[in-house]
């Protein structure tokens, strides 16, 4: 796939930009393919436009844009939560945009989240959130013992991978936010997603967690051989935590390069006009 940096006709063409890159992805290897997207809530208007995004096994992707840019409805779409006008959403082979609702049920346990607040059940157990991850296919539980023992197993050595194992008999709420977002990491992976979606997964966090939880992600994605999908609304962490960037403005795509060919000036398109408070983007 070639990779852009579109300049509408009303922006400043800054020097020096690489207009044209090639990307990680194509895609012939994507795990997730969209493709001419438009979304628009109600009649309301349309707040994503002609999308395309390709996500490769592997690779982590850094989604960038202003506030109301339509980062999350993006996100949304991906889990067949958005009101998709027109476009092809496909994950993993299958197109969001066409699957009854107990397929795409079935999808959505392939696509693992990951929150800004991290929506964890604070009275419960480190392990037993991480359990919840299996829900889809524990089957019958029993109640006495809850999961089974290799759920269990499996929970446990993802709190291992994460850091964490030792605070797995802890009640979540006395977990520090950093350590919070590495069991809501672990309960996503308890899914055995084949992607997984961060949406502003360090918002809440200080500097020093917010790069343990990326450096976190991307190991993950290269491991474990899935794309991630993080979007951001500081610079320099998705410059420094990410394969490739996307960046959105007014719901177009108007950057889709490698994180290595790109800069915070060449990233300054994405932002510019817009008036919403830019203080933590730089
Ligand atoms: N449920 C909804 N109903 C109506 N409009 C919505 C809804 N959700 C989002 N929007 C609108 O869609 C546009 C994109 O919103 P979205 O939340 O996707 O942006 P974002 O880039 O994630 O913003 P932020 O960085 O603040 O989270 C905005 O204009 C928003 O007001």
């Amino acid at each position: 796939m070639t990779t852009t940096i579109h300049r509408p006709a009303r922006t400043t063409v800054s020097a020096g930009l690489a207009a044209t890159t090639t990307s990680a992805a194509s895609s012939a290897d994507s795990l997730v393919t969209v493709r001419g997207l438009r979304v628009a809530y109600g009649d309301g208007p349309v707040v994503l436009d002609g999308v395309d995004l390709d996500l490769a096994p592997g690779e982590t992707v850094a989604l960038l844009g202003s506030s109301g840019s339509g980062k999350s409805t993006l996100m949304r779409a991906l889990t067949g939560f958005a009101p998709v006008v027109a476009g092809s959403v496909d994950v993993a082979g299958h197109d969001l945009t066409r699957l009854r609702r107990g397929e795409l049920r079935r999808v959505r346990a392939d696509v693992g989240q990951v929150f800004q607040q991290f929506n964890l059940v604070g009275r419960l157990s480190v392990l037993t959130n991480v359990l919840t991850g299996a829900l889809h296919d524990a089957g019958p539980l029993n109640w006495v013992g809850g999961f089974g023992s290799a759920h269990r197993r499996r929970a446990m050595a993802l709190l291992d991978r994460v850091g964490i194992a030792h605070k797995a008999n802890d009640q979540a709420r006395t977990l520090s936010g950093g350590q919070q977002q590495r069991v809501a990491i672990a309960r996503a992976l308890m899914q055995q997603p084949r992607v997984v979606l961060a949406d502003e997964p360090v918002a809440s966090l200080d500097p020093r967690m917010s790069h343990s939880v990326l450096e976190l992600l991307q190991e993950i994605a290269r491991e474990d051989g899935i794309p991630v999908l993080v979007s951001l609304h500081v610079l320099p962490l998705a410059l420094e935590h990410s394969d490739r960037v996307v960046g959105l403005r007014h719901g177009e795509v108007l950057v889709s390069a490698p994180t290595a060919s790109l800069d915070a000036e060449a990233l300054a398109v994405v932002y510019e006009g817009v008036e919403e408070e830019t203080d933590d983007q730089h």
